[in-house]
């Protein structure tokens, strides 16, 4: 279960809702990250202004005293506009890591707990993408556009008093310019862009799942004549990924140039304004440079909205994909008063099983099988006839309906976890890991000793090749076991459930990649080292089932 504290998402909100209880779990930073924005944007209006009235009002050569002020005022806003950025930075980029870190570690969590059976069916390069690209654009939503928007509104709204202040006329025109650039202009860089935002997480899943797919298949693909045809596919991904980067930044160019006819029209309207109010004497001269540099310096408070309009579009597309894996149904859940594990040597009794694969036809039809404590039984059966999917049950990864019994413990009665503790599963094609032998079987007990690790790899007929290879029991395996054979990776999976020693042990084909007499060998073997515990071993050969205590066949 998830070490870290995670909210809990409410299914049937709109994705980019789901995340605000993320965000919600570091509220006090970005409530400051907020503050420090706007100190910081406010300085930089503040210093502007201040410069304004200072160099206006030193054109009129008063006496220097009533400058100072205004000095010291230019100069701490100068210094404050860029300390109070720096914390605003450390501290905003510092909540949304704290963020993503858990919304990362709650999106593991989740394949956890679902996985096998429960991942839902995305090829392997975009269930990538999912966890690395879609969860890090998450950040964008405090970063690009919580804290923008926040901090810039507050300037904004700062900015329209002070103008009002010194002239209450002025004050509408730059509240009606700053609307427009904070509402309008963003609305219509979301709106070009919509499209293209939503679509360019999708089309960069597809790309990495191509990219995957042609690394994966190299060879076969070279072998077959297919590969040109494949790296057209992926140059075509490449060309939309472009095409829909070009339609952002068209939007985002669109945007800026937008506001910069804004910011410009606000100046020659301040002026339109101000100019017969200095005539009338409503407003004292030196402030006209105030009030015309307003906008400009403001506008900084809003140029970050049509980014942080098209950012929420981006990160509605990848929280889309985040929540996907999120919602994924975990097909068996945990009891919620699980039942004590059984202990010692345990049998197993099946019971008018019944099984079958996430929205897949039923596989076991009502399978009844009584394996007394530390008997062997060999499963054998036609293809497709079910024998990896009751491995699948046994092992706690597949719901089912009728009865299964460890030892005196029905299967569904325990935490999954607990089933593993009871049943270690050798699957058909066992993962490897790119690193070495005995690392690759220690994974299964981590205090085991190099002699452990050694006992079991002799105990599949891995001793002879081990003793022939200069770096023993440090030979590397390989990415996805490329440097051994098949039957090689296939044993160092049965090995790891050797040394984990768990007491009802499920086998899938162990000897299937083995030549006939080495085959006969490794089960003989094998069959010593499993002594005292109960096996259910699948086989789709003869070899070796002979010594097992008995054979079942599925129908
Ligand atoms: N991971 C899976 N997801 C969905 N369906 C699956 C999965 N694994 C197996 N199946 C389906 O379950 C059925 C039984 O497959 P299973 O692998 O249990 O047969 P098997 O007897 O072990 O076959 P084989 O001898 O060829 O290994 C098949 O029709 C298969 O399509």
């Amino acid at each position: 279960m998830s070490a870290v504290t995670t909210p809990v998402p409410a299914a049937g909100q709109s994705p980019v809702r789901r995340l605000l209880p993320w965000l919600a779990t570091e509220r006090s930073r970005l409530a400051l990250a907020i503050l420090l924005g706007f100190l910081a944007i406010g300085s930089g209006v503040g210093l502007l202004a201040t410069s304004a009235w200072l160099i206006s009002s030193a054109a009129l050569q008063p006496p220097i005293l009533t400058l100072e002020v205004a000095i010291v005022g230019v100069r701490a806003f100068g210094i404050g506009k860029g300390v109070f950025r720096y914390a605003e930075r450390m501290v905003s980029h510092d909540a949304a890591f704290r963020v993503l870190s858990r919304l990362r570690l709650a999106v593991y969590d989740r394949l956890a707990v679902v996985a096998p059976a429960g991942v839902p069916a995305y090829r392997r390069g975009d269930l990538l993408e999912r966890l690395v690209r879609d969860v890090d654009a998450t950040q964008d939503l405090p970063l690009r556009v919580l804290l923008p928007y926040a901090s810039g509104a507050l300037v904004a709204l700062a900015s329209v008093v002070l103008a009002y202040f010194i002239l209450p006329a002025s004050a509408v025109v730059l509240l009606v310019s700053l609307a427009l650039a904070s509402t309008v202009v963003p609305w219509i860089a979301a709106s070009a862009a919509a499209d293209a935002e939503r679509a360019s997480a999708p089309a960069r899943g597809a790309l990495n799942a191509d990219v995957l797919t042609l690394l994966d298949g190299a060879a076969d693909l070279t072998v077959s004549g297919a590969a040109p045809a494949w790296l057209d596919r992926l140059a075509e991904d490449d060309r939309r990924i472009g095409r829909l980067a070009a339609r952002s930044a068209n939007a985002s160019g669109l945007a800026s140039a937008l506001g910069v006819l804004l910011s410009g029209g606000a100046v020659v309207a301040m002026l339109l304004v101000a100019i017969p109010a200095v005539r009338s004497g409503e407003l004292v001269g030196v402030n006209l440079a105030v009030l015309v540099l307003l906008p400009l310096a403001t506008y900084e408070a809003v140029v970050a909205m049509p980014t942080a309009a098209l950012a929420l579009g981006r990160v509605r597309g990848s929280a889309q994909r985040v929540v996907e894996v999120l919602d994924a149904v975990d097909p068996v859940p945990d009891p919620e008063s699980p039942a004590e594990v059984p202990t010692g040597v345990v049998g197993v009794r099946l019971d008018g099983l019944r099984a079958s694969w996430p929205s897949g036809p039923e596989v076991l039809e009502g399978l009844t099988l009584d394996v007394a404590p530390g008997e062997r039984v060999a499963i054998v059966g036609s293809s497709g006839s079910g024998k990896s999917t009751l491995l699948a049950v046994l092992a706690g990864f597949l719901p089912y309906d009728g009865s299964v019994r460890l030892g005196d413990v029905e299967l569904r009665d325990l935490r999954g976890s607990d089933v593993r503790t009871v049943v270690g599963w050798c699957p058909q094609l066992p993962h490897v890991f790119d690193t070495s032998v005995v690392e690759n079987v220690r994974l299964a007990k981590p205090e085991a000793s190099d002699d452990e690790v050694r006992a079991a790899l002799d105990a599949v007929g891995l001793g002879p090749w081990l003793d022939a290879q200069p770096r023993g029991l440090n030979t590397s395996v390989g990415d996805h076991g490329a440097l051994v054979s098949a039957g090689q990776r296939q044993r160092l999976g049965v090995a790891r459930v050797l040394l984990a020693g768990h007491p009802v042990v499920l086998l899938d084909e162990p000897t299937e990649h083995l030549d006939e007499a080495t085959a006969e060998v490794v089960a003989a073997e094998l069959l010593r080292a499993l002594t005292g515990r109960t096996v259910l071993w699948v086989a789709h050969r003869p070899h070796g089932v002979a010594a097992l205590d008995r054979t079942v066949r599925l129908p």
